[in-house]
């Protein structure tokens, strides 16, 4: 595998944190990352043996893997090792000019695509499956690009956004993003990254998440609704969720948000937001679709 300080040498760059670039420079975190597409026996930096939960089942076709910020292409590396197609989004014209140097051979073979572009922005590709090490400024968006694809994901987060994002109910990190991640997935955190392994180091550690495509517990007519519905309930995290109810038909766009209130479940009244699991959320998502009017 190529050494990632050679890689940044060669690139004759620095990261620009300000444009999120933090170049990943260990090579065990490297060598690990592409193995959490395996089954559920991937190792993991933290392996414990007793007390963590059964790990989701995965077996991901490693036939065309995304990876959106190339950087100097360590990750790319090995990626090319367990993928039989690879394409790569890079925003930067410098590292995507590199990118496309360094790997000639596997662009020559078919194997490997650069796109020089914002990955927001630019047409992706239909993959498999996607590792990446994300820039954090557009982690969020880029998450929510890639998790309606219905596809494995193994992405690298600052550690905070990744606990909130595995957060169970009645914790204090569960929140909006914890029920709309979990509404397409079941993320679960398979190890901590030191900001020394990055070069330059971010300001926090980061945490690698991985995401299993699965159908929720529960059915939702209207997902539109019910991932607006769960936004508009936690802006009123502190109150119970009759209030919130009450409080947010500005964002629900339920007319009326009364009546929801007078036909549903006392015992979920009085719960707050953060005490909901998202099983619950649907429940009222669809008694406010049924009974509230909503205008949009
Ligand atoms: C955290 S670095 C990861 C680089 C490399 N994959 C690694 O692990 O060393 C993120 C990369 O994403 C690129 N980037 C930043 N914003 C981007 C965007 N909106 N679309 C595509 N790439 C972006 C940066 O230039 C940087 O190379």
């Amino acid at each position: 595998m190529r050494d990632p300080d050679g890689l940044i040498a060669r690139a004759g760059v620095r990261g620009d944190p300000d444009r999120d670039q933090h170049f990943l420079v260990d090579d065990r975190v490297l060598d690990r990352l592409p193995t959490y597409l395996e089954d559920g026996e991937a190792p993991r930096a933290s392996d414990t043996a007793s007390g963590d939960p059964p790990r989701a089942e995965i077996d991901a076709d490693t036939s065309h893997v995304l990876e959106i910020g190339g950087g100097t292409g360590a990750l790319t590396d090995r990626l090319l090792a367990v993928a039989d197609e690879v394409t790569v989004v890079e925003r930067d014209r410098t590292l995507a000019g590199f990118l496309r140097e360094e790997f000639a051979d596997a662009i020559d073979e078919g194997r490997l695509t650069v796109i020089e572009g914002d990955a927001l922005e630019v047409d992706l590709p239909e993959f498999t499956a996607s590792v990446s090490n994300l820039p954090y400024g557009v982690s969020s968006e880029i998450t929510f690009q890639l998790l309606p694809e219905e596809r494995p994901l193994v992405l690298m987060f600052q550690q905070e956004f990744a606990e909130r994002m595995v957060a169970d109910p009645g914790t204090s990190e569960y929140g909006r993003l914890s029920v709309s991640t979990q509404h397409y997935a079941e993320p679960e955190l398979v190890e901590t990254v030191p900001k020394e392994a990055f070069s330059p180091p971010p300001a926090v550690e980061s945490a690698v998440v991985r995401l299993v495509p699965r159908d929720p517990d529960y059915e939702i007519d209207d997902e539109e609704f019910f991932l607006r519905f769960v936004k508009a309930l936690f802006t009123q995290r502190r109150k119970t969720v009759r209030n919130g109810i009450r409080n947010t038909a500005h964002i629900t766009s339920l007319e009326d948000p009364d009546a929801v209130v007078d036909a549903a479940d006392e015992a979920l009244l009085r719960k707050r937001p953060d005490a909901m699991t998202p099983a619950e959320f649907a429940q009222l998502a669809t008694l406010a679709i049924e009974v509230g009017e909503p205008t949009a």
